[in-house]
């Protein structure tokens, strides 16, 4: 579940006094999600979503990713836009939290990832990339490479109880992708968590699935933009038995590859890109599963898919890997 915070009947109405949305219809709970608290608003002006932003979300951080959605929406990417109240201001306060309104977008996220949602995901990022270019402001990646000792530290405790050996296997993946971390690829903005329920398609049915939309952006962060694909081969490209689909994977970065040309460096550090958002993801998955109190409501997500995915990506001597 995803409300954390509750709001009243009496707070809502004073809330939404400051915006010019027309009369409130339905207001409800979205369960969906982990990080923030998600309410479905319905007013006579149409459909937005009110989110209020919980603790893994800094607020001085929060203008930078709303201000990143907005230049997104401006180049034409269709994600969500911050609704400014009547005095011009977007981000605001309800139940002690910052809160902020925002666009809602149509269509469904694939419950099953399907080949044909692969090509479109992956134009659908470097579109992403593209409409990223000209906003100034920089957001360092604080889930990057310099977070992942930390992180693995902060795990060392209930991390081999999880599976005898993990933290020894850990540390050895580690030491070897900082080793081999490269420099100097192209840089942009980047989604960061860019997992199929942050993807809306349109054509569920037996059509090609049509990117609708991109949701979440609040991990967005300023890195190699090819580590974005990187957490999309992990995201959308390993089957529920954690068998790698290198048809969907090929699809995929062909797509990308055909709107944003990637370098050769970028090709060669594919593989270790992989292994380092692979990383990441089980590192934050540990950290929650030794962290997150019994009989807390967060469904928590299971680390050890991603040790699958890093296994895989530690044998894969180069792009020949991917199908490429
Ligand atoms: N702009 C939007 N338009 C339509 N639905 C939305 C929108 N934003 C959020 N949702 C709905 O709310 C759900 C949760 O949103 P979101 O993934 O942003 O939450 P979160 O708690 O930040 O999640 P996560 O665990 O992915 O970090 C989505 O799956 C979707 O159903
Ligand atoms: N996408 C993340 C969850 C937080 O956004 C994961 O699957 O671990």
């Amino acid at each position: 579940m995803a409300v954390y915070t509750e709001v009243t009947d009496e707070a809502l109405r004073l809330f939404l006094a400051e915006y010019d949305l027309g009369e409130l219809l339905a207001f409800r709970g979205i369960a969906e999600g982990v990080e923030n608290s998600n309410f479905a608003l319905k007013t006579s002006n149409g459909d937005f979503i009110l989110t209020l932003y919980e603790k893994r979300v800094d607020p001085a951080e929060l203008p930078w990713f709303l201000g990143l959605m907005r230049h997104l929406g401006a180049q034409g990417l269709s994600c969500p836009l911050p609704v400014a109240g009547r005095d011009g201001v977007a981000l605001r306060e309800l139940a002690g939290r910052p809160a902020a309104i925002c666009t809602f977008l149509p269509g469904v996220w694939p419950r099953r990832v399907r080949q044909e949602h692969c090509a479109p995901l992956g134009a659908a990022l470097a579109t992403l990339h593209a409409a990223g270019e000209g906003f100034r402001a920089e957001r360092p990646n604080t889930l990057g490479p310099r977070a992942w000792t930390p992180l693995l530290e902060r795990c060392r405790g209930g991390g081999d109880a999880l599976q005898p050996g993990l933290i020894a296997e850990l540390d050895g993946h580690l030491s070897g992708i900082l080793r081999d971390w490269p420099c100097g690829l192209p840089r942009g903005h980047i989604h960061a968590d860019l997992f199929p329920d942050n993807v809306f398609f349109l054509g569920t049915g037996r059509g090609s699935p049509v990117v609708s939309g991109l949701i979440d952006f609040y991990f967005a962060c300023t890195d190699f933009l090819a580590y974005d694909l990187a957490i999309c081969l992990n995201a959308w490209c390993f089957e529920p038995d954690l068998a790698f689909n290198v048809t969907k994977a090929r699809a995929m970065i062909s797509a990308y590859n055909a709107l944003r040309p990637l370098t050769p460096e970028e090709l060669d550090a594919l593989p270790v890109l992989c292994r380092g958002s692979a990383i990441r993801f089980l590192l934050t998955r540990l950290y929650d599963w030794t962290h997150t109190p019994p009989g807390a409501l967060v469904t928590r997500k299971d680390p050890l898919e991603y040790l699958k995915r890093l296994r895989f990506h530690a044998q894969a001597r180069d792009v020949a890997a991917y199908g490429l």
